[in-house]
């Protein structure tokens, strides 16, 4: 059995944990580089958790700058099993207002500008993210909620766009078109490399705001997400609490195998790989390529 490390990469306006216990910030080197700060390494009510702020601390790390590939794989070196990302996202549903928390279960990944995948040439892998969230994360995350008294949706997708500027009209009205249900600029590769790197992975997204399609209210700035990022934060500082108290010690075996996705990814023959690559991989691919 494998030990939980709870691991909570932080979003707009959650910048540092509450209720924490044998605290420390500590800088996590990478093969990929650094991530978006240092990790905080702490206990709740006994349970080793890691807590990293997707942009930094004071926000100086923009949606399109964040090393994804850094800040998973120094959750992985960190011990990281189980990972709640904690995300703002606009609305494109009526009945899902800004306060409204939604557990995301899909993505469309709309991104164009990012480093997508730990895996590249002399080490190919193809990890499958059909299902990209882990199904017993995204239900201790609910049963948390329930005990927070936060208010949620099971279910939705989330587009994930490109930004720093926020959609235009039209792409508003195509998205919504398309069924999406939520929209922001941070989830992917995020959820993607989780996968590859083998860690259960799970999203709140923090409803913040209509976007820019809904005819009764302003279209989006800044200012009106942070007017309410601030309730939604100490929502969802109690949801991690409460998700740290109650989380199972063992990490529990995830029934679609988002812990063992390298068991069936890797294509390059041992002989055709690339020895530095393989060694970049330590910690993301140990378990399988050993070392
Ligand atoms: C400040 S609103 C736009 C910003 O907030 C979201 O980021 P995160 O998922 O880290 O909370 C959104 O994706 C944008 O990056
Ligand atoms: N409307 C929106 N579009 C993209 N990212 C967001 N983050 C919060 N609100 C957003």
């Amino acid at each position: 059995m494998t030990k939980t490390v709870l691991g909570i990469i932080g979003g707009s306006g959650f910048y540092n944990l509450p209720g924490i216990e044998n605290a420390h910030w500590e800088k996590v080197m990478t093969p990929w580089g650094a991530p978006s700060d240092e990790i905080l390494f702490a206990e709740i009510a006994g349970l080793p958790v890691r807590f990293l702020p997707r942009h930094g601390r004071g926000h100086p790390v923009p949606p399109s700058a964040i090393n994804f590939r850094a800040n998973i794989d120094a959750l992985k070196r960190a011990g990281v099993t189980d990972l709640v990302s904690i995300s703002a996202c606009g609305s494109l549903r009526e009945d899902l207002a800004p306060g409204h928390f939604v557990l995301v279960d899909q993505f469309v990944d709309r991104t164009f500008a990012r480093e997508k995948s730990f895996f590249g040439p002399g080490l190919v892998a193809h990890v499958s993210v059909a299902d990209p969230v882990s199904p017993l994360l995204v239900d201790a995350v609910a049963k948390a909620a329930d005990a927070a008294g936060v208010v949620y949706t099971k279910g939705g997708t989330y587009l994930v766009m490109e930004g720093p500027q926020f959609s235009t009209r039209a792409e508003s009205y195509l998205y919504r078109s398309w069924g999406m249900d939520v929209i922001g600029m941070t989830n992917m590769p995020e959820a993607k490399l989780a996968r590859e790197a083998e860690i259960c992975y799970a999203t709140v997204a923090m409803v913040t705001d209509y976007d820019c399609w809904h005819d009764d209210h302003d279209d989006v700035d800044v200012a009106s997400i942070i007017a309410v990022m601030k309730s939604n934060t100490e929502k969802a500082q109690r949801l991690v609490t409460r998700l740290a108290q109650d989380f199972p010690r063992e990490h529990p075996e995830c029934p679609i195998g988002s812990d063992r996705a390298l068991d069936v990814a890797i294509i390059t023959a041992p002989e055709a790989r690339d020895a530095s690559l393989v060694r970049k991989l330590d910690a993301v691919a140990g378990r399988v390529l050993g070392g």
